[in-house]
Formats: C-alpha cells, sequence, structure tokens
C-alpha cells in the first residue's frame, strides 16, 4: 500500500504537505482556507484508528491513512501536536523525506493563556494559571514540565525537526498575521506550497461580531464562513507582572527560534 501510494506508476502524487504545529495558534484556520482550494485532498474522511489523541503517523500507518492523490494534487495533514511530539519528525520523513511542513506559529505567552482558556472551559477545577506556570512565582521560576509552557519553548521542538528535514521544507506562518493579514500570510502559503495565488483578500471580510476575519462565500456554500465558537474566544485576565515574567523567560528561546528560521516575528 505504501510503496503504491508513493509510485509514479499508479500515477499518485508523492506531494505531501504536514500542517503540524501548535495546538491554538490558528493552524485550524490555515488548515481551512488551504483546502478551500480544489488541488488538495485531505486525509479526512479516510478511517483513522480509533484513538483519543492523535498519535504519531506510524511509517505504514501514516501511508495508510493518506488519501491517493493525483500527480496534480497534494495531500494535506493537520495535527497541531505533531509538532512537539517526539516521535513525529522521524516517522513523517521515513514516510516521505519531501514532504512540505507549515507550521503556525503564535507569541507563546498568548498561546499559554489560550491553552489554559480552553483547558478553563472544558475543566473549571483547574488551579490558577499561575500557579500551574511557577514553581516559584516570587523568584520567576517557571514550571517547563506543564504542557502549555513547554509547547512554547519553539526552538526546542524545532531542532528536533532539523534532525530529520532541511529548513527549505518548513514554512512558519505568523499567528499574529494570520488574523491581520490573513491574504498575505495565505499568499506566502500558496508560494511555498508551488500554488497559483487563488486565495487573495478578495477572501475575506472582517466580521465585526467575531472580531476577526472570516472567509466571504465559499463556492460550496451561499453563506460567509466563520470560525467556530472555540476559535477566537475571549481570554483569561492574566496580572501584567505575570505575563511579564514568562516574556522574560521566553525571549532567549524566541531570539534562538527567530535566529533558525531566519524571521523576526517580533513577540518581545
Ligand atoms: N479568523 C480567525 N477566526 C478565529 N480565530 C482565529 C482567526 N485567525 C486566527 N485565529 C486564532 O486561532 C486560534 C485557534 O487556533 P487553532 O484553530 O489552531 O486551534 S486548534 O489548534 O485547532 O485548537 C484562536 O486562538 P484564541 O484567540 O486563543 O481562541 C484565534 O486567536
Amino acid at each position: 500500500m505504501a510503496h503504491r501510494l508513493l509510485s509514479s506508476a499508479n500515477r499518485v502524487s508523492a506531494r505531501f504537505a504536514f500542517i503540524c504545529t501548535l495546538s491554538l495558534s490558528c493552524t485550524y484556520l490555515c488548515y481551512n482556507i488551504i483546502f478551500y482550494r480544489g488541488t488538495i485532498m485531505t486525509n479526512q474522511g479516510y478511517k483513522s484508528p480509533k484513538r483519543k489523541k492523535p498519535q504519531s503517523p506510524h511509517k505504514e500507518e501514516g501511508k495508510g491513512l493518506m488519501p491517493r492523490t493525483l500527480d496534480s494534487q497534494i495531500t494535506l495533514e493537520k495535527t497541531p501536536s505533531y509538532f512537539v511530539t517526539r516521535e513525529a519528525p522521524r516517522r513523517i520523513s521515513s514516510m516521505s523525506h519531501e514532504t512540505k511542513l507549515i507550521v503556525v506559529v503564535r507569541n507563546p505567552v498568548t498561546r499559554a493563556i489560550s491553552d489554559y482558556t480552553q483547558t478553563l472551559s472544558k475543566k473549571p477545577d483547574i488551579p490558577t494559571f499561575e500557579e500551574l506556570a511557577f514553581k516559584n512565582k516570587s523568584v520567576g521560576f517557571v514550571d517547563t514540565s506543564w504542557n502549555a509552557i513547554r509547547i512554547g519553548m519553539y526552538i526546542l521542538h524545532l531542532e528536533n525537526w532539523l534532525q530529520y528535514f532541511r529548513l527549505s521544507q518548513m514554512h512558519f506562518v505568523s499567528g499574529e498575521r494570520l488574523i491581520t493579514d490573513p491574504a498575505g500570510e495565505m499568499g506566502r502559503v500558496q508560494d511555498f506550497l508551488g500554488l497559483k495565488r487563488i486565495i487573495t483578500d478578495k477572501h475575506f471580510y472582517f466580521n465585526r461580531t467575531k472580531g476577526f476575519p472570516c472567509l466571504k462565500k465559499p463556492e460550496s456554500s451561499s453563506q460567509p464562513r466563520c470560525l467556530g465558537k472555540s476559535k477566537g474566544r475571549t481570554h483569561v485576565q492574566i496580572d501584567q507582572e505575570v505575563i511579564e515574567q514568562l516574556r522574560e523567560f521566553y525571549r532567549p528561546y524566541n531570539i534562538k527560534f527567530y535566529e533558525t528560521v531566519g524571521q523576526d516575528f517580533k513577540w518581545d
């Protein structure tokens, strides 16, 4: 199955793109917009094993889950947690060395608060953000074992990916610019995937009620399309002092990340 999937004799494309990045950093939006393009097949609709959390793709399992695509199509997979899953880069690279990776990143402090806000909406009894974020708040000792904090240390995860993929195979989308300039950001994604720029300014409008850009009427529907209620909800209020402490904490990791990817995301 795996071999057939990659064989050009079967007229099946070997072009894969993974959006395998950080939960709560607009990956869903990016995925949805790309999906509106006709050239892309996704693995959705394929029977995946029932599982609570997405697992890192096993070599064979990953291929089995991918739809067969034509040379003119790209197979797209979106699982935010892959970016921070240790085995994911090795497994994805053993599936295809030429896979393209799209990583949507966002200020790690905002990301942590967003992550906490989401957990709190499901489990209202959890400790406060401050209690979880620090081992010792008075000395600013941050608890890096808390996932909401650890995921934002992007450079550590990226180094794991760079053992298996070239930087030129990766494209980093700014979560902040995806909100302020969705067309510009999606233009760069289309360039990276080698696609003609079809998604442009005329596909978006700013929805005042939602407070975010939304897609104008997609071809398949008569209605405009905004993301759901759980995307872009009001964040829990966090003390400015706590935010400053976390900014300090993330600064060296951010700087190393900017240097490695060659882009300044201006989170400081
Ligand atoms: N156009 C538009 N509409 C709504 N939300 C938008 C949009 N663009 C970006 N965002 C930001 O996307 C954040 C959710 O990211 P994800 O969709 O990647 O989350 S998830 O990983 O699928 O859970 C979500 O984070 P929160 O604001 O923390 O909820 C949004 O800020």
